[in-house]
C-alpha cells in the first residue's frame, strides 16, 4: 500500500489492510453512528510517544455515551493495540485513527441489535493543510453552511455523522479557491473549522470560542491554551467571537491533532494582520513543535511512550 502500512486492528485482531472490510449494511455507514479519534504519535528525542493519548481515549469513550455505544475493549487494550500497530509497522511518527461504530445486523435507524465494532488504524500523515501552510498560513472562507447546534446533536462528541457538515463547508471553501472554511454557529458567532479549532490574537491577548459555542472540545486547543499561559499570555477561552472580530484580529490560527498550529492569513477578501504568520502564532507554533520534539519533563504527562525496539 502506498502509505507503507499493511495492518489494521479490528475488534481484537490484527488484519491485513486489504482484509479490513465491513458489510455494506453496517449501521454506521448508513446512519453516521460512529465515534472516532485523531491523535498523533510523535518521534520525540526520547523515543516515539502518543501525544495526549489519555485525553484522546477518554474523549472516545465520552463520545460513545450519548449513543449508548458500548465499546467492548478497555483503554489498556486499545492502548496496547495501538502501540503494537506502531511497532509492527515501524511507524514512530504517525497519525492514529481509532473508531467505534454500530456494525452489521439489521437496518433501521434504531441500532437495536447491531454490535458495537472497534477498529484502529495508523498511517504517516504530514502537515494536514500542507507544509507551506504551517509557515505561510492559509486563506479561509466563511462557509455559507452553519455548524450544527449543540442543541441538535452533542457537538462535544466526535461523531462520524457530524462530518458531512465539515465536508460541505470545507469543500465549498476549496471549490472557491480557499484552503479551508471557518464555520459560524447558528447564532452567527465563530464556531470552528471543519476539522480544527480557531484562535484569535488581538493586542497581545489570545481568544478562542467557548466550548458552549457548538464546537469540539479540542485537545490541541487545550494544549495551546496551556502553552500560551505558561508563556505568560492572557487567554480568554470562554468568549463568543463575532464574524466582524475576525476582520480586526491581529492574528488568527487553527489548532487540531492533524492541523497542529496553522496560521490563517486571510478570511474571504480580508487580509489578517500583515497577511503572514503572526508573531504570537509563530511563538506558540514553535513552542508546540519544540514540545512534541523534546517531550520535556515539564509536559511529561502529555506523552505515552511506545517502546518500538
Ligand atoms: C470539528 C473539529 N474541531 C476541532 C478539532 C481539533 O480537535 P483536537 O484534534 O482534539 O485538537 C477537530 C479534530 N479533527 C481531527 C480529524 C481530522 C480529519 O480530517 O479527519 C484531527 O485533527 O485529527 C475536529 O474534527
Amino acid at each position: 500500500d502506498e502509505m507503507d502500512v499493511d495492518t489494521i486492528w479490528m475488534d481484537g485482531e490484527f488484519v491485513d489492510w486489504d482484509e479490513a472490510q465491513v458489510h455494506v449494511l453496517t449501521h454506521g455507514l448508513h446512519y453516521g453512528s460512529g465515534v472516532f479519534e485523531g491523535a498523533r504519535c510523535y518521534e520525540t528525542e526520547k523515543g516515539p510517544a502518543l501525544f495526549r493519548w489519555e485525553e484522546h481515549l477518554e474523549r472516545l469513550f465520552q463520545s460513545a455515551k450519548p449513543y449508548e455505544m458500548d465499546i467492548e475493549f478497555t483503554k489498556e487494550e486499545l492502548t496496547e493495540a495501538t502501540k503494537e500497530l506502531i511497532r509492527r509497522q515501524e511507524l514512530p511518527s504517525c497519525y492514529v485513527r481509532p473508531i467505534a461504530y454500530y456494525g452489521y445486523n439489521s437496518l433501521g435507524v434504531s441500532p437495536k441489535d447491531c454490535p458495537t465494532r472497534t477498529a484502529i488504524a495508523v498511517w504517516p500523515w504530514g502537515a494536514y493543510l500542507g507544509e507551506d501552510a504551517l509557515e505561510n498560513g492559509i486563506d479561509v472562507m466563511i462557509s455559507s453552511w452553519r455548524k450544527h447546534s449543540s442543541s441538535q446533536i452533542p457537538t462535544n462528541a466526535k461523531t462520524t455523522g457530524l462530518y458531512v457538515n465539515s465536508m460541505l463547508a470545507g469543500e465549498e471553501a476549496r471549490r472557491n479557491g480557499y484552503a479551508e472554511a471557518i464555520v459560524l454557529n447558528k447564532e452567527g458567532h465563530v464556531a470552528e473549522g471543519p476539522g480544527e479549532n480557531v484562535f484569535l490574537v488581538r493586542d497581545g491577548e489570545i481568544y478562542t470560542p467557548a466550548l458552549s459555542e457548538s464546537i469540539l472540545d479540542g485537545i490541541t486547543r487545550d494544549s495551546v491554551i496551556t502553552i500560551a499561559e505558561d508563556l505568560g499570555y492572557t487567554v480568554h477561552d470562554n468568549v463568543s467571537i463575532s464574524r466582524g472580530e475576525l476582520n480586526t484580529a491581529d492574528e488568527l490560527f487553527f489548532t487540531g491533532s492533524a492541523a497542529e498550529v496553522t496560521p490563517i492569513r486571510k478570511v474571504d477578501n480580508v487580509v489578517i494582520g500583515d497577511g503572514s504568520r503572526g508573531p504570537v502564532t509563530e511563538e506558540l507554533q514553535q513552542k508546540f513543535f519544540e514540545i512534541v520534539e523534546e517531550a520535556p519533563d515539564e509536559y511529561a504527562e502529555w506523552f505515552e511512550f511506545v517502546d518500538i525496539e
